[in-house]
C-alpha cells in the first residue's frame, strides 16, 4: 500500500544519486544483513536442492526431503521453455529501466488497497511497515481468467502482454504439477492439496531492486513467508534470495535454467506442518540492479484451509482472513502461522 500524497519509488531515490539511504530504509540492527552479496561465497556452506523433474526414479523421496528440511527448492527439467524464462526477465526489467517514470507512475496500483494490481513500492498499510523495503514491484492479476485484465499491464514491449499471459498458463501447469507430486510424496492421493486449495488464485510480480548505496543497512524484501500455497520464482544472475534455514540465512544460487519453488503459509496448514513454508528475504547490493519475478498461487479468498491430517495442530482459517491479517500486523518472519497453532 502507499501513503496518500506523491507515491515514492525506490528507482527514483537512487535516480537521485543519494549516497545515503533515507531513514525509513534503514532497518534496526537485529533485522539488518550480516553481510551482503558481495561477500555472499565466503560463508555459505549448505544451498537448496535442485531437483530434475525428468527423473521420475525417486522424485517422492528427493521432494519428501526438501520438503522437510527446505521448503523450497530448484527444478530444473521442468518443462517450461527457458526461451519463456528469459523473456519474462526481459519484458520486466524493460518496463522498470526503459520506460520514463511518467509513464511507469501512470499504471502505479490503488493506494488504498492491498496487493492491488499495478506499480508499487510499499507492500503493507503505511503505520505497520515502519522500515521500507528497498524494492520497486509491479503486481499482476493473472487468473481466474476473470481477473486477467491485460489491458492493466504495460504494454511498453510490444510483447510484454503476450509473455506475461503465456508465462501464467505455464506457471499454473507447473504448479499444479508440483502439488500432486508433493501430495504424493506424504501419500495422500496426487490431487490431495490441490483439491484443499481449490481453484488457483495466481498474482505475479515482478520485483526491481535498484542498487543500494549502503546494502549492509537495508533488506530488499523483509523477511516473510508467503502466505497462499506455493510460490514459483525466477530472478536473474545478480542474486539475493536467501532462505533462512536451521538459524541461518542461506544465499540462493541464481541458477538461469531453473525455476525456485517455495512452499507458502497454507501447504504448511494442509500438511499439517509435516512440511514447512520457507522463510525468506531479499538483500540488496550496490552495484547491480536486481529483478525477481515471483508467481504466486493461492486459494480463494472464500476458501476455508484446514489440515488434511488428523489431529490437526493448525486451527482452520478462513483465507480472506489470513490475507487482512497478513497486510495488517506484517509478515514478520511466520507469525501469521504461528498465530493458528493450536498448541
Ligand atoms: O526477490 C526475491 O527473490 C523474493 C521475492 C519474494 O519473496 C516475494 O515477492 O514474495
Ligand atoms: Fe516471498
Amino acid at each position: 500500500m502507499e501513503v496518500e500524497g506523491t507515491p515514492i519509488r525506490v528507482q527514483s531515490l537512487v535516480q537521485d544519486g543519494k549516497t545515503v539511504v533515507p531513514p525509513q530504509y534503514v532497518q534496526p540492527p537485529e533485522t539488518r544483513p550480516h553481510r551482503h552479496i558481495e561477500k555472499r561465497n565466503d560463508y555459505d556452506a549448505e544451498t537448496p536442492p535442485v531437483i530434475d523433474l525428468s527423473n521420475v526414479n525417486n522424485i517422492h523421496e528427493q521432494l519428501e526431503r526438501a520438503c522437510r528440511e527446505w521448503g523450497a527448492f530448484h527444478v530444473i527439467n521442468h518443462g517450461v521453455g527457458v526461451e519463456l524464462l528469459d523473456e519474462m526477465r526481459k519484458v520486466g526489467r524493460s518496463f522498470f529501466e526503459e520506460c520514463a517514470m511518467d509513464e511507469k507512475l501512470s499504471y502505479s496500483c490503488d493506494p488504498n488497497s492491498p496487493a492491488s494490481e499495478g506499480y508499487g513500492s510499499r507492500m503493507l498499510v503505511s503505520s505497520n511497515d515502519t522500515v521500507l523495503d528497498w524494492r520497486d514491484y509491479y503486481d499482476h492479476h493473472t487468473l481466474p481468467l476473470s481477473r486477467r485484465n491485460p489491458s492493466k499491464w504495460p504494454d511498453f514491449s510490444s510483447n510484454y502482454r503476450k509473455v506475461v499471459a503465456e508465462y501464467s498458463d505455464q506457471m499454473n501447469a507447473l504448479a499444479q504439477r508440483l502439488l500432486c507430486f508433493i501430495s504424493e510424496s506424504l501419500g495422500l492421493p496426487s490431487s490431495c492439496i490441490k483439491d484443499f486449495v481449490g481453484e488457483f488464485y495466481q498474482n505475479i510480480t515482478v520485483s526491481y531492486y535498484p542498487p543500494c548505496p549502503q546494502p549492509e543497512l537495508t533488506l530488499g524484501l523483509q523477511s516473510h513467508s508467503d502466505m497462499g500455497a506455493i510460490t514459483l520464482l525466477i530472478q536473474d544472475d545478480v542474486g539475493g534470495l536467501e532462505v533462512f534455514k536451521d538459524g541461518e540465512w542461506i544465499f540462493v544460487d541464481p541458477l538461469s535454467d531453473a525455476i525456485f519453488v517455495i512452499l507458502a503459509d497454507q501447504t504448511e496448514i494442509i500438511t499439517n506442518g509435516q512440511y514447512k513454508s520457507a522463510q525468506h528475504r531479499a538483500v540488496t547490493n550496490s552495484k547491480s540492479a536486481r529483478l525477481s519475478v515471483a508467481t504466486f498461487h493461492d486459494p480463494s479468498k472464500m476458501k476455508i484451509i484446514s489440515p488434511a491430517f488428523e489431529l490437526p495442530i493448525y486451527r482452520p482459517v478462513l483465507y480472506g482472513d489470513y490475507v487482512s491479517s497478513w497486510y495488517t500486523i506484517g509478515p514478520e518472519g511466520k507469525r501469521n502461522i504461528d498465530a493458528l497453532l493450536l498448541l
